[in-house]
C-alpha cells in the first residue's frame, strides 16, 4: 500500500469521527499567491482530494503546512503526454521511481510513458506493472502507453482493447522511437482506436527517407558531413496520418513536431475539420541545429534540432493553437551511448526538470504565452487530448487538488549530475535558465518543494 493511500485512509478516519468544519483534512495551505499569475494574491488551501478555498486570509487549522506563495503562480500540475521511463529494460538510464521523481521536481502531476521499453508496453501484463509502480511510487500518475503493434515492428496490431481494459487502462497507444509505417497498419490502427475510444500518436518519420540520417537535412549537416534528415520524412507521414484520420473518424496525435511545414499541415487538417492534435518538445522551441557545430552527441535527438525558420513557426504554432500542447520527449540515455561519435550516439535528450524554464524562455519571456496559456499548453490541452478528468483542470474549489507553484523570477542554472534522472544527458548543462518549480501537489500530497522530492511513506523511492 502507498503512502498516499495511508494518508487517505487516515483522512478518512477524520472524516468519520470529525464534526462540522473539522471533518475536512486540509493539507496545505498556499500563502498569497497569483493563481494563473492574475489579479490579486490570495490564498489557496488543499484538502487531500480537493481545492478547499480560495480567498484572503483563509485559516488552515494547525494540522497544514503552510507554503509561502508571494510572488508565484498557481497553475494546474503539468501533463506529459512523452516521457521515456525506460523501465523495464534501461534501469540504468532511468526507473519509475527516478522518473517521477524528476517528474515531480519538473511540475508534472501526470505524465505518459511510452512503449519503447525492454520488454516492450505491448501487452498489458507490461502496462498494469507501469501503471502499478508508478501508484506504488506516488509521485505522480504514470499512464502507460500501449504499444501499436506487436513488438514496435509495425507489423501487426497489439491487443489494444486488452491494454485499454486493464488496470493501467490505457488511453493512448504509440510505437513512438519508430513510426507506424505502413499506411494500412495505420488506417487499422486509427480505426481500431476510434471504436476503443483510445488515441494514436504518431511519430512522424518516413523511415526510407531518413535512413542512416543523424541530423536535420540542411546546410549545417552537409558542412559537417551528417546524413540528413529532410522535413519531407515528418510532413509526408503528417500529411498521410491527417487523411487516414479523415476518412477513419478517428483523432490522431503527432508526436514532437518539428518543422514549419508540420504546422501548416496541422493547421490545414484541422481547417477541415479533421480531428488532430500535436505537441512540440522543449527543445524543438528553443535550439536549432547550429548546436551540432560541436559534434556533441547530447544534441542528438529524433526528430533532429532543425533551423532558426522551424524554431520561429513551431513558437507561433504553440502560440496560436495550431500546435496544441509542450510534451518533454524525456529520453534518459547512459553516458557511453552519448559520448561517442555523434553518429553513433543515441537519440534522445532530458527534459521533464527543465521543461518549464524553456517555455518560460521561449514563450513568457517573448510576450508569446501568459501563465493562463502556460496551463493550457502544459496542463489543460494534454489533459483533455487523453480525456483525464482529474489533471489539468481549472484551479476551483471542488476541483481536483493537483496545482504547481511557479517561481516566474527565479533563475538556476542545469547541472546535469544534480538532475534527478539516473542518466545525465541534459542539452542544457550549465546554462542559467528562467522559472523554477516551487511545489507540486498531487491530490493534496505535496510531492517536491523547494528542488527536493517528498516520497511517498513506503514507496521506496531512493
Ligand atoms: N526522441 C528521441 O530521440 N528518442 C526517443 C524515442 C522517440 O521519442 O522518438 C527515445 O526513446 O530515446
Ligand atoms: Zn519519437
Amino acid at each position: 500500500m502507498t503512502g498516499s493511500h495511508v494518508d487517505r485512509a487516515a483522512a478518512q478516519d477524520t472524516k468519520n469521527t470529525g464534526t462540522g468544519e473539522d471533518s475536512v483534512s486540509p493539507q496545505v495551505l498556499i500563502r498569497n499567491v497569483l493563481v494563473y499569475g492574475e489579479g490579486a494574491p490570495t490564498d489557496v488551501l488543499l484538502g487531500d482530494e480537493q481545492i478547499l478555498g480560495i480567498g484572503t486570509d483563509l485559516d488552515a487549522g494547525s494540522d497544514a503546512e503552510v507554503i509561502d506563495g508571494a510572488g508565484r503562480v498557481l497553475l494546474p500540475g503539468f501533463v506529459d503526454l512523452h516521457t521515456h521511463l525506460r523501465e523495464p529494460g534501461r534501469e540504468d538510464t532511468e526507473t519509475i521511481d527516478t522518473g517521477s521523481a524528476a517528474a515531480a521536481l519538473g511540475g508534472y502531476t501526470a505524465v505518459f510513458a511510452m512503449a519503447n521499453t525492454d520488454p516492450v508496453a505491448d501487452s498489458v501484463v507490461v502496462t498494469d506493472h507501469v501503471w502499478r509502480r508508478g501508484q506504488e511510487v506516488g509521485l505522480v500518475d504514470v499512464h502507460p502507453v500501449g504499444a501499436v503493434t506487436v513488438g514496435l515492428a509495425g507489423k501487426q496490431l497489439a491487443e489494444m482493447g486488452t491494454m485499454a481494459a486493464g488496470v493501467g487502462r490505457v488511453r493512448m497507444f504509440s510505437d513512438d522511437g519508430h513510426c507506424v509505417y505502413d499506411p494500412l497498419i495505420m488506417r487499422r490502427a486509427l480505426e481500431y482506436s476510434s471504436s476503443l475510444g483510445v488515441l494514436i500518436a504518431q511519430h512522424a518519420e518516413e523511415p526510407r527517407l531518413t535512413a542512416g540520417a543523424v541530423a536535420h537535412e540542411g546546410p549545417t549537416a552537409a558542412r559537417l558531413g551528417l546524413a540528413g534528415w529532410p522535413r519531407a520524412a515528418e510532413e509526408s507521414i503528417v500529411a498521410r496520418d491527417a487523411l487516414l484520420a479523415r476518412d477513419a473518424g478517428a483523432r490522431v496525435h503527432i508526436c514532437h513536431a518539428s518543422t514549419a511545414g508540420t504546422v501548416e499541415l496541422v493547421k490545414w487538417a484541422k481547417a477541415q475539420g479533421i480531428p488532430i492534435t500535436a505537441e512540440v518538445t522543449p527543445h524543438h522551441l528553443l535550439l536549432d541545429d547550429s548546436r551540432l557545430e560541436t559534434y556533441d552527441g547530447v544534441n542528438r535527438v529524433n526528430p533532429p534540432l532543425r533551423e532558426r525558420s522551424d524554431v520561429e513557426a513551431l513558437r507561433r504554432g504553440l502560440a496560436e493553437g495550431v500546435l496544441d500542447c509542450v510534451a518533454t520527449d524525456h529520453a534518459p540515455h547512459a553516458e557511453q551511448d552519448k559520448c561517442c561519435e555523434f553518429s553513433q550516439a543515441r537519440p534522445g535528450m532530458l527534459g521533464l526538470e527543465t521543461a518549464l524554464s524553456i517555455v518560460v524562455e521561449t514563450m513568457v519571456r517573448p510576450g508569446l504565452l501568459d501563465w493562463r496559456g502556460v496551463a493550457k499548453v502544459m496542463s489543460e490541452r494534454p489533459a483533455e487530448i487523453v480525456g483525464l478528468d482529474d489533471q489539468g483542470r481549472p484551479l476551483e474549489v471542488g476541483e481536483p487538488a493537483n496545482v504547481v507553484l511557479v517561481d516566474p523570477d527565479a533563475e538556476w542554472t542545469v547541472r546535469g549530475p544534480e538532475l534527478a534522472s539516473v542518466a545525465h544527458n541534459t542539452p542544457y548543462e550549465a546554462m542559467t535558465l528562467p522559472g523554477k518549480v516551487v511545489a507540486t501537489v498531487l491530490r493534496g500530497r505535496i510531492t517536491a518543494l523547494d528542488g527536493t522530492v517528498r516520497p511517498a511513506t513506503g514507496s521506496g523511492v531512493r
